[in-house]
């Protein structure tokens, strides 16, 4: 197994196998996986290459591999029995063709799997031919239907043959196992396993250190004769395993992204469902959903095992997770539609009759009143031949359904919200069956595509889950969570907005069910794990939310460095952090070109003025045409209020501290005296004019001594009174001269000629930046049409409450845009 190691072993468990549920963090190192690998992929060369390196990177020895046959060998051979069936005395080429072909095909992977292994290559090619032979000879005998089960097990003992040879080839011990050996069904046509002697006989076969490759689809009964396992039988085979070895997880590996809220083909706005409730997911399968089939289902009922769809061929990808969750997976709803269905009624279709066939036949609908039962259209043959031979009479027609699926759904809202849309549409209904878990529709018509995107956008649009993660709990951090979960009940848009962890420098706390807002400050040390910013990006990009914003409230350069890697997941951005708004003009323009490339906002507006809605108004002014001429003012809280309390009372150095305790400051109050924290955010308002130019490019007037500059924060607070002298100079002589000393911001653009300056200047008391409350910053703006009466924005523009107030305000703005994002799906002639 290879690992990419990067945090805590908990969260490594997270990163290393790409599982979405909590319940996997404690329980590391006793998880049992089955991989089920499907034909699609193992029908070339290069899809089993892929499939060796999901096996490598993801699959231990303890887990069992559970393989298809190779591409469409089943389909091959279904088809031989078919041109048996038909015309058995005259299609001798055809058959022949066909086994040749599938001979050739089988041939070619082992040669190219195997190249170099001329010894196994051997083997194998004999093997198959002696298989190949075999069938020969039934057909020649006529005894080919008699033995089409073992005809039809070729194809996944040769792909287990051939899988287990070439990770032998490359290293990995590993056994392949013929499931006839172990596993004995006690009801042929039901599929029913004896469960005991099957788990005896698994476990008796398996070796330890070894690898195990299991066929799908096969079995016996209790005689020992070949039983096959129906339609995605080796998806059963693959839970069956798990359930008989006590694993905790399996992964069907396919050619899908996974489960989606509507079938993508025909839903364009459908997302996937990264997290399906497991009681949803059979009611899904039970209505006919082509992914999960409800006999797959069955054996992970008991033991909570969980499932995992996953492409093969985008194996980074999140896949949906079919298992128990809490609350927030379980408010997905899907929709979901079939046109395959028939009904069936008769007269005779009530008390014992409809009781006994109910236990043969997995009904989709069962209506005594209308004599009638509906089934799904694979399985209407064997029910009409069921009937005839009951001498039942009966009439049929084909029918459709429309439904809406989601955890307990009959007792939420969307009951009579389905009830309205359904009698509303143009949907000709013949009944709604209501069940705990879907709200069904059939019709004797077919259901039309755009009445399945109409009730998908319906019952979808208020459905998209944002997870938030706050990455910094120091002063602001800690204030913006504490107001989460008033802001989040008192906001509309913030309804599916969900805390799903939280991250200081060394540590994380994540929950993908969602993490109490109210108490996560105090519990942070007992729940969080080591984290670094790795095990971040590695986090994010394996979570199972629609959208996921991270809300930068640090102060770190390092951090605001890896920008470019939280959108390359997809994340967006929220940053109270001036690093990056700050790079040098290249490095921030690739950084929102990346984000605007990968349709993740990024929102920023607390780096200037705390909430003032000095961005907004700035970024208008632009927007209508506005020219800026110029923009000057105090632009930090924390000199702000140094220099109103300022008055010789209290020393300098004592302001400074008491500022500090306040939570004005930079977390290193030097960083506002620098004037550091006033040039970025000049820059920033700059930049947001249109002005192309570098933080060297403002010339700065620091208050720090260079005697101070390089010592440790603690230090510098304890020399700081060496400051006192000098600003109480400062202030007499500006009071002399009826003036009052401020830290003074000034872009200018004149004739073409752009000058910007940060500084402590002595203002007239008149002036309009000296009259100012204590923390309050103003801003001036001048432009081509605001001359003589520029505007102006003053009001407090630093501490605890107001930045957060203003994070929040990013997230309600960003929240709303990534809602009509959805909405946005417009499909002409369907939901437009
Ligand atoms: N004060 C104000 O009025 C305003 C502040 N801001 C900005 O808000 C930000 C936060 O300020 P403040 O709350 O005072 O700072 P604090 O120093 O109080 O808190 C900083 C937090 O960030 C965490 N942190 C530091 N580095 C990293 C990292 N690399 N990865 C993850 N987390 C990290 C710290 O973790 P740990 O606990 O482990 O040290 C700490 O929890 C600053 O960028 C500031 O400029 C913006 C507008 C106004
Ligand atoms: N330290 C800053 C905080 C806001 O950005 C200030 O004092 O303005």
């Amino acid at each position: 197994m290879s690992h990419t190691s990067v945090v805590g072993d908990s969260a490594k468990a997270v990163v290393d196998t790409g599982l979405l549920s909590n319940r996997i963090l404690g329980s590391a190192t006793t998880r049992k996986t089955v991989h089920k690998f499907g034909g699609s992929s193992l029908g070339t060369v290069q899809s089993l290459e892929t499939v060796l390196s999901i096996i490598d990177q993801r699959v231990n020895d303890d887990d069992l591999i559970v393989v298809s046959a190779n591409g469409k060998t089943t389909d091959k051979l279904v088809e031989i029995i078919g041109l048996v069936t038909q015309c058995q005395d005259t299609e001798d080429e055809a058959f022949t063709h066909l086994l040749l072909l599938i001979q050739a095909e089988h041939k070619a992977l082992i040669q190219q799997l195997l190249d170099g292994d001329i010894e196994c290559q051997q083997s194998l090619v004999e093997s198959l031919n002696a298989d190949i032979r075999q069938i020969q000879q039934w057909y020649l005998q006529q005894s080919l239907l008699e033995n089409r089960n073992d005809l039809l097990a070729f194809g996944e003992l040769w792909s287990s043959r051939l899988l287990t040879a070439v990770l032998n080839q490359r290293g990995r011990r590993t056994v392949a196992i013929d499931t006839r050996e172990c596993f004995v069904l006690s009801c042929p046509v039901k599929t029913t396993l004896n469960r005991q002697r099957s788990a005896d006989l698994l476990l008796g076969i398996l070796e330890s250190k070894r690898l195990h490759v299991l066929t799908g689809f096969i079995a016996v009964d209790e005689q020992g004769v070949t039983q096959t396992l129906g339609r995605n039988g080796s998806d059963y085979s693959a839970t069956l395993a798990a359930e008989l070895i006590d694993a905790n997880d399996v992964c069907l590996w396919t050619d899908v992204d996974g489960i989606y809220s509507a079938d993508p083909r025909i839903v364009p706005s459908a997302k996937k469902l990264q997290r399906i409730e497991a009681s949803v997911a059979r009611e899904l399968g039970r209505l006919g959903n082509p992914v999960l089939h409800a006999k797959t289902l069955s054996p992970l009922k008991e033991k909570n095992i969980h499932l995992h769809i996953n492409n093969t061929f985008y194996p980074q990808q999140v896949g949906s997770e079919v298992g128990q969750f809490g609350e927030i997976a379980r408010q997905e709803v899907s929709i979901t539609h079939s046109n395959q269905l028939i009904g069936f009624q008769s007269k005779r279709f009530n008390g014992k009759l409809l009781e006994q066939l109910q236990q043969t036949f997995s009904f989709i609908d069962v209506d005594e009143t209308l004599q009638q039962v509906i089934i799904s259209a694979e399985q209407a043959y064997e029910l009409r031949y069921h009937l005839q031979e009951l001498c039942v009479d009966f009439q049929t027609h084909s029918m459709s359904l429309l439904a809406a699926v989601g955890f307990a759904i009959r007792d939420s809202q969307w009951h009579r919200e389905f009830v309205a849309n359904i009698e509303n549409s143009p949907y000709p209904t013949q009944k709604i069956s209501v069940n705990e878990h879907s709200l069904v529709a059939f019709s004797k018509s077919d259901c039309q595509i755009e009445w399945v995107n109409k009730l998908h956008n319906r019952f979808t649009r208020k459905h998209r889950n944002i997870g938030v993660i706050v990455a910094g709990t120091g002063n602001i951090g800690e204030t913006f969570l504490a107001n989460f979960l008033s802001q989040q009940q008192s906001r509309q848009e913030l309804s599916q907005v969900h805390l799903i962890g939280v991250v200081n420098s060394t540590q994380a706390w994540f929950d993908v069910d969602g993490l109490p807002a109210d108490k996560v400050v105090a519990e942070f040390s007992q729940h969080a794990k080591p984290c670094d910013i790795n095990g971040l990006v590695d986090w994010l990009q394996r979570h199972p939310f629609d959208e996921v914003i991270l809300v930068d409230i640090t102060p770190s350069e390092t951090f605001a460095q890896s920008y470019q890697q939280f959108f390359a997941a997809g994340v967006h951005l929220i940053s109270a952090n001036k690093c990056a708004n700050t790079f040098a003009q290249h490095a921030l323009q690739d950084l929102q070109n990346r984000a605007n490339k990968l349709d993740c906002q990024w929102l920023s507006n607390t780096t200037v003025g705390a909430a003032l809605p000095v961005n907004y108004a700035l970024k208008d002014l632009c927007d209508s045409g506005h020219q800026i001429e110029e923009i000057s003012g105090i632009f930090s809280g924390t000199l702000s209020w140094l220099f109103s309390n300022f008055d010789g009372a209290k020393s300098f150095s004592q302001l400074i501290k008491d500022a500090l305790a306040l939570g004005l400051t930079e977390p290193d109050p030097r960083d506002d005296l620098s004037g550091l924290d006033v040039q970025r955010k000049l820059l920033i308002l700059a930049r947001l004019a249109g002005f192309e130019l570098n933080l060297e490019d403002i010339t700065c007037h620091s208050l720090v001594p260079e005697s101070l500059v390089g010592l440790s924060k603690q230090d510098f607070l304890d020399q700081s009174h060496l400051l006192d002298t000098d600003f109480n100079n400062q202030l007499l002589a500006a009071q002399q001269n009826d003036a009052c000393l401020r830290y003074v911001a000034k872009l200018a653009y004149v004739d073409g000629n752009l000058t910007a300056r940060v500084g402590i200047e002595a203002l007239d008391n008149k002036h309009a930046f000296a009259s100012l409350n204590p923390c309050d910053n103003i801003f001036l703006i001048k432009t081509n049409w605001y001359q003589e009466n520029p505007l102006i924005i003053q009001g407090p523009g630093a501490g605890r409450e107001v930045t957060a107030a203003g994070l929040h305000s990013d997230l309600v703005h960003l929240c709303r845009q990534l809602n009509s994002k959805h909405q946005d799906v417009d499909i002409k002639g369907i939901n437009s």
